[in-house]
């Protein structure tokens, strides 16, 4: 194995962060062979495409010097066009989960499917002007089988043992880029559901009287309704909104919606959903829900501390309900702490 492939490998398991990986990937191959349009496609449980990696690659020919070699790799959320032979070249990888190639009139294009830790979870798509050659074929297979199993590594570093769900340390190491991204979006249609996102909201959901649970039935019992508690949040939700268990009987979620109504509707359907669920021996469980809807000038920190506190009052306020931290403040049953004043509860 030469040494630039080696150095491109390590550059992809020298990250923690999964779309730092995939930017390390798209270099590691797009220097690899000679690509004039290099692409990911990060697909979800239904094979839609939820977000586009673009890999551009310039030789810049400085006067006097040699020529200077940029790269670029940019990644879209939103709107995202998938062109018409990409998308038709799509089906068939999709099916066959095997690379596939077409010709084009301006050369080739060729497909190769990328496999994360639950199954193929995108698609490398790439122009060529001559068909690929079996020797670069064989490269990108490999660097691709790297990138599974690096992927699938990290995954499980980040999923909560008990319930499968990412855990504390993935929502640190996420939850800057989340930031970013809702700074970007919080505005943006939603092309992939044809459905205006008008606002995200970060809500913390936590188990009642949970350790009655433990108490009166043992912890074995706790385990299993912390996982069905987890799996009857995580199906309000979907896949692109994901659910994060941030303590023992914690969650911690950011969804997106098109109005205030919309988003407590939302989460008012996970508190009911909890609580029409019939329980092995302990019957009935219910959840208490606080959010708040985020304001990207604030730190992810305060926007937890925010649903944090109207978590607090729906305990206060005796449980197995939904509090949102605006209609809080609006009520004057807490006080914004950032101006200085006090909170009732
Ligand atoms: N079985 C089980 N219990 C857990 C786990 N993680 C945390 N717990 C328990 O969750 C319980 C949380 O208790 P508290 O923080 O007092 O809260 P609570 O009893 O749910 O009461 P409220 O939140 O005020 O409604 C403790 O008994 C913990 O031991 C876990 O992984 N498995």
């Amino acid at each position: 194995m030469s040494i630039s492939l080696l150095s491109k490998l390590e550059k992809i398991t020298a990250t923690r962060d999964f779309v730092a990986i995939e930017h390390s990937l798209l270099r590691a191959i797009g220097s690899t062979v000679h690509v004039e349009d290099l692409s990911l496609w990060t697909l979800d449980a239904n094979h839609e495409v939820t977000k586009a990696l673009h890999y551009y690659r310039q030789i810049e020919v400085l006067a006097g010097s040699m020529g200077r070699d940029t790269e670029q790799v940019d990644t879209v959320y939103a709107n995202i066009e998938v062109p018409a032979d990409v998308r038709s070249l799509a089906q068939t990888v999709v099916l066959s989960l095997k690379p596939a190639a077409r010709k084009t009139e301006t050369g080739g294009l060729q497909m190769f499917p990328l496999i994360g830790s639950h199954g193929l979870s995108g698609l490398i798509s790439m122009r060529l002007s001559q068909p690929m050659g079996e020797h670069d074929q064989e490269l990108i297979n490999g660097i691709l089988r790297v990138y599974s199993n690096y992927h699938a590594l990290l995954d499980e570093s980040q999923r909560d043992r008990l319930t499968g769900l990412y855990n504390r340390h993935a929502m640190d190491l996420n939850i800057d880029r989340m930031w970013s991204v809702l700074g970007r979006e919080s505005t943006q249609a939603d092309a992939r559901r044809n459905s205006v996102v008008q606002m995200y909201a970060l809500a913390v959901i936590d188990i009642d009287h949970f350790k009655k649970v433990n108490d009166q039935y043992g912890h074995i019992l706790g385990d299993e309704i912390l996982l069905l508690v987890s799996r009857l949040i995580s199906s309000c939700f979907r896949k692109s909104d994901p659910v994060y268990r941030y303590g023992g009987e914690e969650f911690l979620v950011v969804a997106g919606a098109e109005s205030p109504q919309a988003m407590h509707t939302l989460f008012e359907r996970v508190r009911s959903k909890v609580e029409g669920h019939y329980f092995p021996q302990v019957e009935s469980v219910t959840v208490s829900v606080g959010y708040a809807i985020i304001d990207p000038a604030l730190s992810p920190s305060e926007n937890i501390g925010r649903a944090d506190r109207a978590l607090y009052c729906a305990k206060e306020m005796g449980r197995n309900q939904v509090q949102s931290f605006s209609d809080l403040l609006q009520r004057g049953l807490i006080k914004d702490m950032r101006y200085g004043s006090t909170e009732l509860f």
